[in-house]
């Protein structure tokens, strides 16, 4: 086969995300469709390897089969204001919510007063999640997870940074019988060793995220070995790149929690003619019509910095 085109996109989002405020990539087409490759930028090879694993998967092979024709998913509530927190909510139609906090700058009250919010939106019937992206350590986790316990958490994703912080999290919670899951994100996706979260007992859940991990056919290995409950959560992809993560969701033997792919609402614009964004809580199993690339192709330059991109990665298969 050919080398690959890859063609730019460059998107802005409608809110600040993980410090983001454009979403980049490239889309590339192959006998299956369309992939998407989109390490953040200060990711280089070989962490952006398997980013690129999973596009061509999506261009070169196409999806194995689903055994369910949609996927509850939650709204993703970024670190935003109680108000704002709570209209997004009330609007998502989802009945889960993650909620971002830990955020730089901002305190434990203002998390507090933004899971408060988003717990009155959904109601008790609501699920409520937070993420901390690894910001807090052991102690600082268990006496904000103490305090947050009040509202209801169906799960605190990636509390602290290393799967040993975890761990001894996990013990500590249960000493002082605070009745909050651990969910483990960068711990499986950027340990190099995503089977020791469930070697040491690290953590309830599995968030795994198809680009990082190389695709769905790897996620659904991964799985299979760790043997816990996953969540299946985006990157922050387009439609194109969401498609992979339902793909993957359609496709696990279990899934008994909602999944973090409604993200593409986050994007003020979108490759697709048709985003894959939810619907009364689901996002639908269905194929991704990408629109016309000069509608969203951010041209010669950044094609040429992506080509260079794809370019340092020792193994590039297509
Ligand atoms: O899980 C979700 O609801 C949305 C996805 C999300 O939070 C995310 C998106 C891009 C990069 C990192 C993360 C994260 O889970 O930390
Ligand atoms: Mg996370």
């Amino acid at each position: 086969m050919t080398a690959p085109v890859l063609v730019p996109f460059d998107l802005p989002m409608r809110v600040r995300f993980r410090g983001i405020t454009r979403r980049r990539g490239v889309l590339v087409q192959g006998p299956a469709g369309w992939g998407e490759w989109s390490p953040f930028a200060e990711y280089v090879t070989p962490e952006i390897d398997p980013w690129w694993r999973c596009a061509r998967e999506a261009a070169v092979e196409g999806w194995p089969a689903a055994v369910r024709s949609s996927v509850p998913v939650n709204v993703t509530i970024p670190a935003v204001s109680p108000w704002d927190a709570h209209a997004r909510a009330a609007a998502s139609g989802c009945s889960t919510a993650k909620i971002k906090v830990a955020e730089p700058g901002q305190s434990a009250a203002e998390d507090e007063a933004r899971v408060e919010a988003v717990r009155d939106a959904l109601g008790a019937s609501g699920r409520v999640r937070i993420d901390a992206n690894g910001a807090w350590t052991v102690a600082e986790a268990l006496r904000r997870l103490r305090s947050l316990a009040r509202y209801g958490l169906e799960y605190a994703e990636q509390p602290c940074r290393s799967v040993e912080e975890l761990r001894e999290l996990r013990l500590a919670l249960a000493r002082a019988g605070v009745e909050v899951p651990i969910a483990a994100d960068e711990s499986i996706r950027r340990s190099g060793d995503p089977e020791r979260v469930a070697a040491l007992e690290a953590a309830d859940v599995a968030v795994l995220k198809v680009q990082p991990l190389g695709g769905v056919r790897a996620c659904l290995e991964l799985a299979e070995r760790l043997g816990m409950p996953v969540v299946v959560s985006s990157a922050l992809e387009t439609s194109v790149g969401i498609a992979a993560g339902v793909s993957l969701a359609a496709a696990l033997p279990e899934l008994p929690y909602a999944c973090g792919l409604n993200t593409v609402s986050l994007l003020d614009a979108d490759v697709a003619l048709d985003p894959l964004v939810a619907v009364d809580g689901a996002i639908g199993v269905r194929s991704v019509e990408v629109r016309d690339v000069a509608a969203w192709d951010a041209g010669p330059l950044a094609a040429d910095e992506w080509r260079r991109r794809w370019l340092t990665m020792e193994d590039r298969p297509w």
